[in-house]
């Protein structure tokens, strides 16, 4: 079957000054199957929003992206990184990849009520008019359980959740055959969260795809099929879900940390800080933190990858029995 979405060697750099440059995205790859929910977990700043907004053509002009990734859904097949801005605004960006902006406040039109913007969207998406568009719309909100009496509102009228909510109902609109949710439920509570992240789950069937970024493990736990880990711009392991929350587990010992660190769990954090990513060693970014390194880890590991899972490590965690 044709993923829905093809990464190769995903890499993003930021020019800065005095010749400086941050290394923020590294050689990604990865698939994205119709029908799949990947959620792309990892410590703050090792560059999960960056990887989504090349996905989007959305990264400053200090940004050098290299590499690959093609969308199968929703038309001909196109490259994301190659696709001019007018092709981006006109055809792409809320019509084939739906983002859920991590700052909600920040991509909400200031000026306009919540209603007016979301009637605008359901209008451009879909065609709806007059009776029609109202209905709509009132329907759009309720799917990212917006509240119909906080329509009339403005975004500064708004508490964090209400905004998340919103910028959810509108990214939900057209349907996109791919949709990016960059840390979808900050600001919600419990309940709020597991309705908005099924809400989410569910528009991925039908042969749509999910990327959700997350720091909530339980959420990805709650809806993913398979978990990319991100560390200092690099994907370090792709695992199935089952595998990684349940036994044996994941292999890569960063993966291992950031689930040890949860507080139903060992409650454990991982050990330092992660790297600059101005400055990243030559190596794997991980052993100044890693228990199991040795000085094969001067040398970055390879990306071992198998049918859709692997890891980046010279000394990964293998359960007896399993694969080499
Ligand atoms: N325009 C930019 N210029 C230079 N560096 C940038 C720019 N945008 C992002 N970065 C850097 O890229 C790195 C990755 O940032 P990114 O926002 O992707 O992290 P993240 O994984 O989404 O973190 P969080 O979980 O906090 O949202 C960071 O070190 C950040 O400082
Ligand atoms: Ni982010």
């Amino acid at each position: 079957m044709k993923p829905l979405l093809a990464v190769r060697d995903l890499s993003v750099r930021f020019r800065m000054r005095r010749g400086r440059e941050v290394a923020a995205v590294s050689s990604v790859s990865f698939d994205l199957a119709p029908g799949e929910c990947l959620a792309l977990v990892g410590e703050s700043g090792c560059g999960k929003s960056v990887l989504a907004s090349a996905l989007l053509g959305l990264l400053p002009g200090n940004a050098v992206v290299r590499g690959e990734a093609v969308l199968h859904g929703g038309g001909d097949p196109v490259d994301l990184l190659a696709a001019d801005e007018r092709t981006l605004a006109r055809s792409v960006r809320g019509r084939r990849v739906g983002l859920v902006p991590q700052s909600p406040a920040a991509h909400l039109t200031p000026v306009r009520t919540v209603r007016s913007q979301l009637a605008e969207t359901v209008r451009e998406l879909t065609g709806a008019r007059k009776e029609a568009l109202a209905d709509a719309t009132h329907a759009a909100a309720e799917r990212a359980s917006f509240p119909a009496d906080h329509l009339d509102r403005y975004p500064h009228e708004l508490s964090g959740g209400l905004a998340q909510r919103a910028a959810t109902a509108l990214a939900l609109v057209g349907d996109a055959p791919l949709l990016l949710a960059d840390e979808p439920t900050t600001g919600l509570d419990r309940d709020l969260v597991d309705k908005t992240v099924d809400e989410l789950r569910s528009h991925a069937g039908d042969g749509r795809g999910l990327l959700i970024i997350t720091h909530d493990l339980a959420a990805a736990e709650r809806i993913a099929d398979r978990v990319a880990v991100m560390y200092a711009g690099r994907v370090v392991e792709l695992a199935a879900a089952d595998r990684f929350f349940g036994a044996p587990g994941p292999r890569h010992p960063y993966a291992r940390g950031l689930l040890d660190a949860l507080p139903e769990r060992a409650f454990t954090p991982v050990p330092g800080m992660p790297p600059e990513l101005g400055d990243l060693p030559e190596g794997c970014a991980f052993a100044p933190r890693c228990p199991r390194a040795s000085e094969a880890c001067a040398v970055q590991p390879p990306f071992d990858e198998d049918g859709g899972e692997g890891e980046a490590c010279h000394h990964p965690v293998v359960p007896e029995g399993s694969r080499p």
